[in-house]
């Protein structure tokens, strides 16, 4: 954030006269929003404490005016992490004049955002996310919890619940089949490959197919590639980068001169087009999608074009990076545990033999250990550094603390997975604290806090619609993989096998993804479809 908040005034200042007038007006205003920044601060420290509560622990490494920005480092939810590990399970941060306060202990978590969900389920009003991107708060992702949410998330749940998934259920077997055809045929050509793009296939592949009803059968398909990456545009603006008049009031000019405001224009103009073309051909085509769901009840949950245009996108962007990441992320941890590997494919070759065809997700509960492997994948890397912040709509006290109205909530996703109070060793990469617990993802995010087990979709009436289509996804691809193949590390000149450090993190605004990486896919000759391969 800070080197962006740069790179802006660099730039506005290269088109700016050099010298006189503008460059002094300019120095002054600096110096006056310093200055009105460090009294807001103040006067915001002040509003979070309240005589009779506990104050709630800040770390050190705040600066005047940036508070802890500047010390969130290149991998905040490490950070963050840390700070939790000195100071306990609640922690307040100012990020310029904003205070977040943040969460890594589950029950106190279920305190604020169930038991206090109605005053904790806000969003804040975000400049890209809710004034550009939504609209001024349409769709479901950046829309304040009134009416109209609660019909966008019926309408979505009537493509995205389990009970009304079937459809999904095939077309993602078959984009996932297609991803790995194509994933094979270029490891035959290139040996090490990155699993990236095949994953995004798959997954932004399947959510497109049940949102606009469309197939997509090529990498390179160019409508899925440009909403894929307006998309990717969106969620880096979507974080602290697009919101620079929220941490720093004073300074929210910058956003009019900047040129980042154009980008962000030109992202919102780009998406729209799109989008037109793609729900025009989703009501009038054949297929049932959510396109046509949610047009067929639109009058009757009283929502506008607008609101299903911008809901459409909601659930595409939502659903393709984050799962696609999940992936990712599997996929470079897997070559550095070649036992756990081979735990799956037993599995795998198990039901092979007796069944004589590929799994499907409904077989699910025949794979155990495959299963743990997952939710441990998603535990040790937890996708989203801090979920989608919430914000208080009113003042709420839990457990003694007192958070103000107009506070951002954080439940500090990486913490909170890593928290030694919770799971023993979290540092550690071990499936087999899982085995025994065969309840889906939705399943249990969603049932009474001491059977809950994950924590990466989110809480309270916010939690992620998409878990039961992210876990299909996930599963499909990962036994369809191992069904075929052994994943495993390039080799150095030395021989040695060359892993992805999975330390060194890469953010992407609210995602949280390993470095670029190359793994080889090596056709598995234990496989009992080796001759079919
Ligand atoms: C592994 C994959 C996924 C992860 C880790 C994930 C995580 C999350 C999280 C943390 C939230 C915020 C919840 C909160 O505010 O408390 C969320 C919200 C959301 N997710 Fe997911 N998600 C995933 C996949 C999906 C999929 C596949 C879809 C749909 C196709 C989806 C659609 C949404 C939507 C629409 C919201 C906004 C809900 C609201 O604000 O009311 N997600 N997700």
């Amino acid at each position: 954030m800070d080197k962006k908040w740069l790179e802006v005034l660099q730039k506005e200042e290269h088109y700016l006269p050099l010298v006189g007038v503008v460059t002094v007006g300019l120095a002054a205003r600096l110096v006056f929003a310093l200055f009105s920044n460090i009294c807001q601060n103040r006067k915001e420290s002040e509003r979070l404490k309240l005589e009779g509560y506990k104050e709630i622990p800040s770390p050190s490494g705040r600066y005047p005016f940036f508070g802890h920005m500047l010390s969130l480092g290149k991998a905040p939810s490490f950070k963050v992490q840390k700070w939790h590990q000195q100071l306990g399970p609640i922690i307040r941060l100012d990020m310029g004049v904003q205070p977040w306060v943040l969460i890594n202990d589950p029950y106190l978590a279920h305190e604020l955002f169930v038991r206090n969900g109605i005053n904790s389920s806000d969003r804040h009003k975000h400049s890209y996310a809710y004034w550009m991107y939504s609209k001024g708060g349409k769709g479901m992702i950046f829309n304040q919890p009134g009416k109209k949410w609660k019909s966008t998330r019926s309408a979505a749940l009537s493509i995205l619940a389990p009970k009304n998934a079937d459809q999904i259920t095939e077309s993602s077997v078959s984009i996932t089949d297609n991803a790995i055809k194509l994933l094979k045929e270029d490891t035959d050509k290139e040996g090490a490959i990155s699993p990236v793009r095949y994953m995004k296939m798959a997954t932004y592949g399947t959510v497109f197919k049940a949102v606009f009803g469309k197939d997509v059968t090529s990498i390179n398909d160019p409508t899925l590639n440009s909403l894929i990456h307006i998309t990717e545009r969106s969620i880096v603006y979507a974080g602290a980068a697009g919101d620079i008049g929220a941490f720093f009031p004073s300074l929210s000019w910058i956003n009019h001169l900047s040129s980042q405001k154009k980008a962000m224009n030109d992202i919102i103009n780009e998406r729209d087009k799109v989008l037109e073309v793609l729900i025009r051909e989703a009501k009038d085509g054949d297929v049932k999608c959510l396109t046509k769901v949610a047009y067929s009840i639109k009058e009757e949950l009283g929502l506008d074009e607008m609101d299903l245009t911008i809901l459409l996108n909601d659930v595409f962007g939502a659903g393709g990076d984050t799962t696609g990441m999940s992936l990712t992320w599997l996929f470079g941890i897997l070559p550095q545990y070649p036992d756990v590997q081979k735990k799956i494919c037993d599995e795998v070759d198990e039901f092979l033999v007796k069944y004589g065809s590929l799994p499907s997700f409904s077989s699910r509960d025949e794979f155990p250990y495959t299963t743990a492997v997952l939710r441990e994948n998603l535990r040790f890397r937890s996708i989203t550094n801090f979920g989608i912040p919430h914000f208080t709509a009113n003042d709420v006290n839990i457990s003694g603390y007192h958070i103000p109205k107009d506070t951002i909530l954080i439940s500090s996703m990486h913490a909170m997975h890593m928290n030694s109070s919770i799971y023993e060793d979290p540092e550690k990469f071990i499936p087999e604290r899982f085995l025994g617990t065969t309840k889906t993802w939705s399943a249990s995010s969603s049932g009474s806090i001491k059977e809950r087990d994950i924590y990466a979709f989110g809480w309270g009436r916010r939690i992620c619609p998409g878990i039961h289509l992210a876990e299909m996804i996930v599963f499909n691809m990962c036994v369809r993989v191992l069904a075929q193949c052994t994943i495993e590390a390039p080799l150095d000149a030395n021989g040695k096998p060359e892993f992805v450090d999975l330390n060194n993190i890469k953010t992407q605004g609210i995602i949280f993804g390993p470095q670029d990486y190359k793994v080889k896919f090596i056709k598995r000759d234990s496989s009992p479809f080796y001759h079919q391969l």
